[in-house]
């Protein structure tokens, strides 16, 4: 039996997203949610923002559900967040928060920040790292944008657009990974996953 067979991914994620995503691995998980307080303070980079709410995330399902948790288990807490000129732009509040957002970031350049934390059960050890992708986004009138807020997609995702759905549309192109963007790098966590002994491939 490898190493890989017996180790088991916890997702820390309400995220559908998240949840699809994961599955991609081909590897044993299961999925925890915990509240957590998503509030960081002022002052910190887009890139400790999501390394720390990442952290944060797998660190309260663990506290959570402690007694429950497998022994062999990996917690991945994951946090993305849209930067434009230094600006960091979370989910919106509401419909006119996203409009807001969404006339800001058309017609060009932003990037978007995802973070992941690894939290290995056994021996409370996490490693944390981040991805950024540069998204270009067309140039859309008010009309645009007011009717792609009623199809309700921009509601619950950071900079209130999906790339994964219709948002699909009013992107010119990015560089960079697509993945990370939807909310999770599955590249990075492959990569991260190795270095705590579990092979993807
Ligand atoms: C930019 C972008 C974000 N998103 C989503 C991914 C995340 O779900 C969301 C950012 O919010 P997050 O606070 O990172 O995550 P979440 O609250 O949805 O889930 P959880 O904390 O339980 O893991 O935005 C997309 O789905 N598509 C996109 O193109």
């Amino acid at each position: 039996m490898s190493i890989k067979d017996r180790k088991k991914l916890i997702l820390a994620s309400s995220s559908p997203r998240r949840q699809e995503l994961i599955r991609t691995l081909r590897l044993p998980y299961e999925i925890r949610v915990s509240d957590v307080n998503e509030d960081t303070g002022p002052g910190l980079a887009p890139a400790e923002i999501v390394e720390q709410l990442s952290g944060r995330k797998a660190a309260a399902v663990c506290e959570m559900y402690k007694s429950e948790l497998p022994e062999n288990g990996i917690i991945i807490g994951s946090d993305t967040v849209v930067v434009l000129e230094g600006r960091v732009l979370g989910k919106p509040r509401d419909e006119r928060d996203a409009f807001g957002m969404l006339s800001a970031l058309q017609g060009r350049a932003h990037h978007v920040y995802s973070g992941v934390a690894l939290l290995d059960v056994a021996t409370g050890q996490t490693l944390v790292d981040h991805q950024v992708t540069a998204v270009y986004m067309k140039p859309l009138t008010g009309g645009q944008i007011e009717r792609y807020i009623r199809t309700g997609e921009p509601m619950d995702k950071a900079g209130s657009y999906a790339i994964q759905g219709l948002g699909a549309t009013i992107v010119e192109r990015i560089e960079g990974d697509y993945f990370n963007v939807v909310g999770l790098p599955i590249s990075l966590l492959s990569e991260l996953l190795e270095r705590l002994g579990i092979t993807v491939l």
